[in-house]
């Protein structure tokens, strides 16, 4: 059986490879991404100078405990790298995210950053993104008419649920999992997608990942552009 936490960890040591003296780096959020700011937070403590900038306040605490110096998204005018997860890659790099619901502050945060390092196990490659649906964050006061249109749009949108209600962002929106079967086109759907009203962003990341590295066994895929 596959040991995807030790696949994700191989990742994560992989990744934090490419951090110096410096730098500004990206916080990812969700379990890949945790190991790895476990893996920051030792480094850190034997000197590595960064400062780190979190996606979600879960990251942010954790940096916290481990002693990691934070800015805040304010502050920076960019980003050197960031490192975090995903729920399903492609080998040209396109990204489902948004799993862990953090999806817009991991976007922009992605975006600040000259480098995207997205970590993974093994289990997270697919030929076509779609297997898993397509997180979509929505603001309260949309979220029917924005079902509808995923549906004109021949998917299917279900509101997601934490504990029986509606899960709300650290932005006080909600999301919306959209399955459109495997995706042919995920750049067009991106585009159809934020053109929405109401949809304030989503989970399909395209063209912003610049490496993946796949824990695989004992040892790590990198993928890249
Ligand atoms: O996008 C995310 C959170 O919003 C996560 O990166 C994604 O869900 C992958 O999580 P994990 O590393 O736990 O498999």
């Amino acid at each position: 059986m596959k040991d995807l936490k030790s696949e994700k960890a191989l990742a994560a040591k992989e990744a934090v490879k490419y951090l110096s003296n410096g730098q500004i780096v990206g916080l990812g959020s969700g379990s890949s991404a945790y190991i790895a700011i476990a893996e920051i937070g030792e480094l850190v403590k034997n000197g590595l100078d960064i400062q780190g900038v979190p996606t979600s306040e879960k990251t942010r605490a954790l940096a916290e405990s481990l002693n990691i110096p934070l800015l805040s998204i304010e502050e920076v005018g960019s980003i050197d790298i960031t490192i975090d997860g995903a729920d399903e890659f492609t080998p040209d790099l396109q990204l489902i995210k948004g799993g862990g619901s953090f999806l817009l502050k991991e976007k922009v945060v992605a975006s600040l950053s000259k480098a995207e390092i997205i970590i993974t196990d093994s289990t997270k490659k697919v030929e076509l993104l779609g297997k898993f649906t397509v997180p979509i964050e929505v603001i309260p006061y949309a979220q029917n008419y924005v079902l509808a249109q995923i549906g004109k749009l021949n998917g299917l949108g279900k509101i997601r649920l934490a504990d029986g209600k509606p899960l709300v962002t650290e932005q006080g929106n909600l999301l919306i999992d959209g399955d459109f079967g495997l995706i042919q086109d995920p750049a067009l759907l991106a585009d159809q997608l934020i053109r929405i009203v109401g949809v304030v962003e989503h989970g399909l990341f395209i063209n912003i990942a610049k490496k993946v590295i796949m824990g695989v066994g004992d040892t790590t895929i990198t993928f890249e552009k």
